[in-house]
């Protein structure tokens, strides 16, 4: 049995779900199929998540949402016409709207629900799809899938005993179609996983089923060991550990979402990422372990919006507690941090911008001051992450000096250098405007 996950990209227009009945169809394995929003179809466009992300705002700031509600159901208006179904779907997105508003759940519930629409839709048109091409295909709400998710909304985390449920699933003889992307509380309040979360979704599905394979169809061939928007062309990646990809997910490969591994990875289910577009090539499989390559490095991975909260006092290394407290104080407020590079009187904490707002940044540095009163503390915003990965690096010599040279091949300055403690990766931070410059010198210096 497989487990097939289409992203937004691929079930963004009629045309495109077309393509996915015909891969669907095409290998009788594929039983169990989670499906995103509708995504982008051409660069301008606008994903339906973040129309829906628009709605919620307007109805939240007390403004007509209207325009917005529109814009959806257009969306799917155009979807079924043209698959020649019925176009019952937007009436249920209206009445789902009035409900969820007039719900007392709190704001942010509320966006949730919301958001989770565009799956939910989505998964309905296509199990009618397959229906109307004479195929055996339900819908499944993910309640009665039984994935069931912690109280976090906007970053749900899966309850372990989803996964009991998900196995009965195999008993099912029709192709099931379960929206990704959300999944319900215990005392059944609908919650999402973060941006990109039908990745997880799928993932979870896979290792609930025992899937023989959790496919990931996208828009692109494979993973690139570079972000083919900021290098033309680059080498695909034909097997990649769960390890490394893990890592070059965290560090920028957006094609799937980091937390979207720890699932199949427990339950040992290999992944592959495949492309809607040309689904009989190979993709990129992801496995526990692969035979070794030449390269030690797979990939370059690179993000930016980061801060760095950089903290010094004289004889930091001597005073106990010095780094507990300071996390503290950001534990306090909130606020995950990424990296903590650190010398003998200094300590630089990485964090999300996103996640220090302006007044958390004065309240964050008056605390640091008052209680821990360090000789300097300053932020540096505006910084990019650059990760380098590969397991076979642990064991090879020369790859920090190759990868420096690249750096200054690229005119670009150095401001932090931290190797993993795994030794599958190797981290620079640079400042933002550098960062193509950058991928583009170690894309030459790795591989060309
Ligand atoms: N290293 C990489 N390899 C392949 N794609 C990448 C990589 N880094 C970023 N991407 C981007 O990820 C996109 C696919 O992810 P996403 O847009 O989330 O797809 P989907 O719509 O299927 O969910 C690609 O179109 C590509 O622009
Ligand atoms: N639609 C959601 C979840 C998702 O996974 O989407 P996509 O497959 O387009 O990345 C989002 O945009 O975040």
């Amino acid at each position: 049995m497989k487990v097939a996950k289409f992203g937004g990209s691929s079930v963004a227009s009629a045309e495109q779900l077309r393509k996915v009945a015909n891969i669907i169809m095409d290998d009788s394995d594929r039983r169990v199929i989670v499906v995103s929003a509708p995504g982008k179809r051409s660069k301008e466009d606008t994903k339906v998540t973040d129309l829906l992300i628009a709605l919620g705002e307007a109805y939240k700031s007390g403004n007509d949402y209207e325009l917005q509600l529109k814009l959806v159901l257009e969306r799917f208006k155009s979807i079924t016409d043209e698959l020649g179904i019925s176009d019952q779907v937007t009436t249920e997105i209206r009445q789902d709207v009035e409900s969820v508003f007039s719900s007392n759940y709190s704001d942010a519930l509320k966006l949730d629900a919301i958001k989770a629409i565009g799956e939910d839709s989505l998964a309905k048109v296509l199990s009618d799809y397959l229906i109307s091409l004479g195929l055996e295909a339900t819908y499944l709400n993910p309640k009665d899938a039984g994935i069931f998710v912690s109280d976090e909304p906007g970053s749900a985390q899966i309850l372990e005993e989803s996964y009991e449920h998900l196995y009965k699933l195999r008993e099912r003889k029709e192709i099931v179609v379960i929206p990704g992307f959300f999944g319900y509380t215990k005392d059944g309040k609908l919650v999402t996983f973060s941006r990109g979360g039908s990745d997880i979704t799928g993932s979870i599905v896979a290792a609930g089923v025992d899937a023989d394979l959790y496919e990931n169809f996208t828009d692109v061939d494979s993973v690139y060991c570079v972000n083919p928007n900021i290098v033309e062309n680059p080498k695909e990646i034909t097997s990649l550990t769960y390890k490394e990809m893990r890592e070059l997910s965290y560090a920028g490969f957006s094609v799937f979402h980091d937390e979207a591994l720890i699932p199949a990875f427990k339950a040992s289910i290999p992944v592959c990422i495949k492309n809607t577009n040309n689904p009989h090539g190979l993709g990129t499989i992801i496995v526990a372990k692969k035979e070794t390559s030449e390269n030690p490095v797979v990939g370059i991975a690179s993000d930016s919006g980061f801060l760095s909260l950089y903290v010094s006092k004289y004889l930091m290394n001597r005073e106990l507690g010095f780094g507990r407290k300071l996390l503290n104080i950001l534990e306090d407020e909130g606020i995950s941090f990424e990296h903590t590079p650190s010398g003998i009187d200094d300590l630089s904490v990485i964090i999300r911008e996103s996640q220090l707002t302006p007044t958390k940044e004065e309240i964050v540095i008056r605390r640091i001051k008052e209680e821990l009163d360090p000789d300097t503390v300053n932020i540096e915003r505006g910084l990019a992450l650059i990760m380098i990965v590969g397991e076979g690096m642990n064991s090879t010599i020369g790859i920090a000096e190759k990868a420096t040279r690249a750096f200054t091949h690229a005119n670009v300055n150095l401001e932090m250098i931290n190797q993993g403690s795994s030794e599958v990766s190797l981290m620079f931070g640079i400042k933002a405007e550098g960062v193509n410059a950058a991928v583009k010198a170690l894309y030459q210096e790795f591989f060309e």
